[in-house]
C-alpha cells in the first residue's frame, strides 16, 4: 500500500496518530485516555470489550474477536500503552503531536515502541472483519499498562488472574524491534533482567588520610571485576559474527551513591548495574560469580537484588512448533525474510512465556531505524501500513492453526 497525500491520509495513519496523541508517557501515564480509546474501538469493531484492574488505576483492556469453535486456544496479541520520557528540547517536532513531514515520516513517542502495533493488529482484525472472515481460533488482543517500568503492574499480575486463564491463550504475538534493513527481526526469548546493587562499607575518617579498608576501595574492586566481566562478553560479541546482542550477557554500570563531602571519607558507598543474563547461563553459577567478586573485594561488602528474574523461555523455532511453522510459512508466502533473535532488552512476553504460553517478539518494521527510546522516534507511515498487511496475513493464518494436544 502506498502513501497518500495529507488531504487523503490512509485512516489507519489517521487513527495510529490519534492514538499517538495520547499522553501514555512515564512516569504519569493518562491511562485512563487510552483505555477509553479502545472501549471505543471495541464499540466500532463489534469487538468484546472486558477491563481487568489488576492493581488500582491499571487496568488491562481486552478486546475480543470470538472464533468459531471455542473448544480451541485462543492467539493473543498483546501490546503496552505506555511510552517511556522524552527530553523535549532533543526532538524536531513536539512528541505527542505525530506530526507528519511531508516524506511520510510520523514522529511520535511510540512511534516505534509500540503504538503503532496495537494500531496495526485492530486495523487487521478490522479489515478482516469487514470482508466477513472468521477463524477457528478466538482473537485477543490485549492492551496493558506499566511494560516500560517492568510491567509489575501490569502483565506480570494479569497472568496470574482467573480472566487470564479464561482467556485459554495458546499462542501470544508482543513487541518486538525496528530491523534496518530489509529483514524483519523476530524474539523467540529474552534475556533475563537482575538488577544489583553493591554495597560496600568500611572505615570513615578524615579526607587527608590514608585510611585503609575504605568503601570506595572495596567497591573499586567489584566494579572493576564486573566492568572486566563486561569486557569479556563484549569482545565475545564483537570476534562472533554468529552471535547477536542477545546471545551474551550485557552489564551496565547505571547509579554510584555515597559520600557527604569531600573532606569526609564515608563509611558506606553503593554501585548499581543492570545486568541482562542470557538464556543459556547457569543461574546460580552466575549468583554464586557475582558473590564471589563481592567477597573477593574484602568484608562487608555485600549485593541485593532489586530485580532477578529467574524464569527464561525459548520459545522454538522449529517446525515442532506448529505456531511457528504457521507464522514463518506466512513470511515465507509473503518474501518476508526473518531474523530469529533473542531480545537483548525486557518486554511482557517473559512473563507470558513464563506461564507456559509460547510467544513471538515481532514488530512489523523493517527498513527501519531502531529508535525506541530515542529522540525524534519516528516511522514512516508506509512500513506502519505494510505492517497492517502482514498482521493481514498472519492472524487468519494463527487463528486457524489445526486443534493441537495442547487444546484439549
Ligand atoms: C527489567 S524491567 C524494565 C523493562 C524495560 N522494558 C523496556 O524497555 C527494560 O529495561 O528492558
Ligand atoms: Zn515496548
Ligand atoms: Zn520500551
Amino acid at each position: 500500500m502506498t502513501s497518500k497525500g495529507p488531504e487523503e491520509e490512509h485512516p489507519s495513519v489517521t487513527l495510529f496518530r490519534q492514538y499517538l496523541r495520547i499522553r501514555t508517557v512515564q512516569p504519569k501515564p493518562d491511562y485512563g485516555a487510552a483505555v477509553a480509546f479502545f472501549e471505543e474501538r471495541a464499540r466500532q469493531l463489534g469487538l468484546g470489550c472486558q477491563k481487568v484492574e489488576v492493581a488500582p488505576g491499571y487496568v488491562v483492556t481486552v478486546l475480543t474477536w470470538p472464533g468459531t469453535n471455542p473448544a480451541l486456544s485462543s492467539i493473543l496479541l498483546n501490546s503496552h500503552t505506555d511510552v517511556v520520557p522524552v527530553f523535549k528540547e532533543h526532538w524536531s517536532h513536539d512528541p505527542f503531536e505525530a506530526f507528519k513531514d511531508s516524506e511520510g515520516y510520523i514522529y511520535a513517542r511510540g512511534a516505534q515502541d509500540m503504538k503503532c502495533v496495537s494500531i496495526q493488529y485492530l486495523e487487521a482484525v478490522r479489515r478482516l472483519k469487514v470482508e466477513g472472515h472468521r477463524f477457528p481460533r478466538t482473537i485477543h488482543m490485549t492492551f496493558v499498562p506499566d511494560e516500560e517500568v517492568g510491567g509489575h503492574q501490569g502483565m506480570e499480575l494479569f497472568v496470574q488472574r482467573p480472566e487470564f486463564q479464561a482467556l485459554r491463550a495458546g499462542f501470544a504475538l508482543d513487541e518486538g524491534i525496528a530491523n534496518p534493513t530489509d529483514a524483519f527481526t523476530v524474539f523467540y526469548s529474552e534475556r533475563s533482567p537482575w538488577w544489583v546493587r553493591v554495597t560496600s562499607t568500611g572505615r570513615p575518617g578524615h579526607g587527608s588520610l590514608f585510611i585503609e579498608d575504605t568503601a570506595a576501595e572495596k567497591l573499586h574492586k567489584v566494579v572493576s571485576s564486573i566492568l572486566a566481566f563486561r569486557e569479556k562478553e563484549w569482545q565475545r560479541l564483537q570476534s562472533n559474527p554468529h552471535l547477536k546482542e542477545g546471545a551474551v550477557t550485557s552489564v551496565n554500570l547505571t547509579k554510584l551513591e555515597g559520600g557527604v563531602a569531600y573532606n569526609v571519607v564515608p563509611a558506606t558507598m553503593s554501585a548499581s548495574f543492570d545486568f541482562r543474563v542470557a538464556p543459556d547461563v547457569d543461574f546460580k553459577a552466575f549468583e554464586e560469580q557475582l558473590q564471589s567478586w563481592c567477597q573477593a573485594a574484602g568484608e562487608g561488602v555485600t549485593l541485593e537484588f532489586a530485580q532477578k528474574w529467574m524464569h527464561p523461555q525459548v520459545t522454538p523455532t522449529d517446525d515442532s512448533n506448529p505456531w511457528w511453522a504457521a507464522f514463518s510459512q506466512v513470511c515465507k508466502d509473503m518474501n518476508l525474510s526473518l531474523e530469529p533473535e533473542i531480545m537483548p532488552a525486557s518486554t511482557d512476553s517473559r512473563f507470558i512465556r513464563a506461564v507456559g504460553v509460547p510467544a513471538l517478539g515481532f514488530s512489523p518494521l523493517n527498513r527501519t531505524p531502531v529508535l525506541l527510546h530515542d529522540h525524534d522516534e519516528r516511522l514512516h507511515e508506509a512500513v506502519f501500513l505494510r505492517g497492517v498487511d502482514i498482521y493481514t496475513r498472519l492472524l487468519p493464518a494463527l487463528a486457524s492453526v489445526p486443534a493441537l494436544p495442547s487444546d484439549s
